[in-house]
């Protein structure tokens, strides 16, 4: 074969995705590194529940990002399917970045997931990340990364790179694609150039909804929302050049109060969730929508296997 016969040598490609505790910058890294929204993000710990690509394509490599659920104490049905779901994912990358946030001390909770990490049989190449730069002094930047060299010699962890970066401002976002760029092995690439994940629109319009009905609600309600697409149907009496999609979506609860908090007085919360959900899919899209919203009552469906598959967990 000649030179010319192989053009893809030295291409890279692969697999990784972050992991972290609650609120460690996984999704907005993500989204940052991607370019576009695709992964959730919010001010609200363990919301992430699907497992989102995004694609990266470079003319040296391709990476495909996997944004996993957060590892928790499962106390449902749902929590273990979540748990299992994540340590799959960790079991077939190539690389998992471990996400630690600057603000915040190493804890308990990143040692656990680090410990997991490290005892996974099929081992990725790890690496550490540290986020958030943006909202802490160098020095405290400069400790934390000592810290972080720190918790690999305990935990044995051989870490291939430590980046720190800020998600928010986009510093060193460049290195980070870097580093995880170079640790893929040689391949050719996954997907065609131009895609930047492969997540049906119902799986990503469901996500905008029901991160717009997350939006500003108490702590016990984010693990009780979830949002099924019922229809997406273009309106027929539009002219080819203005589209017009009707989006029909059913918001779920798991009870009577959560639902009248969903709702608001006299429907003013839906309309907001509405209106919100309703100008991030048009820009996913590329094509206004008129978003019908409902919500309904389905009792304990964390706990129950056939919601839970309806639901598409
Ligand atoms: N200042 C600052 N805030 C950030 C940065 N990255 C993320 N955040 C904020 O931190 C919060 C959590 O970010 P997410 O990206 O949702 O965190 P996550 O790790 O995906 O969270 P879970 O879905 O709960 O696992 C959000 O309010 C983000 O806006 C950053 O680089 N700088």
């Amino acid at each position: 074969m000649t030179e010319n016969q192989t053009p893809e040598q030295g291409f890279r490609s692969g697999f990784a995705c972050f992991v972290g505790r609650p609120n460690a910058g996984k999704s907005t890294l993500t989204n940052a590194l991607v370019g576009q929204k695709i992964a959730i993000a919010s001010s609200k710990p363990q919301t992430t529940r699907h497992v989102v690509r995004g694609i990266i394509t470079r003319p040296d490599g391709q990476l495909v990002l996997i944004d996993t659920p957060g590892l928790h104490k499962p106390r449902t049905l749902l929590g273990e399917r979540l748990n299992d779901l994540v340590k799959d994912t960790w079991s077939e990358v190539d690389i998992v970045g471990i996400c630690l946030p600057c603000d915040q001390r190493i804890g308990p909770g990143d040692t656990f997931i680090a410990k997991q990490i490290a005892e996974l049989e099929n081992k990725p190449k790890v690496i550490a990340i540290a986020t958030k730069t943006d909202l802490v002094s160098k020095d405290r930047v400069l400790s934390h990364l000592v810290d972080i060299a720190k918790l690999g010699e305990e935990l044995g962890i051989d870490w291939a790179a430590v980046v720190p970066c800020s998600a928010e401002l986009g510093d060193q976002l460049d290195d980070v694609e870097r580093v995880l760029l170079d640790l893929l092995p040689e391949g050719p690439a996954w997907y065609p150039e131009g895609e930047i994940t492969d997540e049906p629109e119902e799986t990503l319009i469901a996500e905008l909804i029901r991160e717009a009905a997350l939006e500003g609600v108490r702590d016990e309600l984010p693990h009780s929302i979830a949002v099924m697409i019922d229809e997406i149907l273009p309106r027929a009496d539009r002219p080819e050049d203005k589209p017009l999609l009707d989006v029909f979506a059913t918001i779920v609860v798991e009870r009577d109060s959560q639902k009248g908090i969903v709702i608001g007085h006299r429907g003013a919360r839906l309309k907001d969730i509405g209106t919100q959900a309703r100008h991030q899919i048009n820009r996913l899209l590329g094509t206004p929508v008129h978003l019908s919203l409902h919500v309904k009552v389905l009792k304990e469906w964390q706990r129950d296997a056939k919601y839970l598959n309806r639901l598409g967990f």
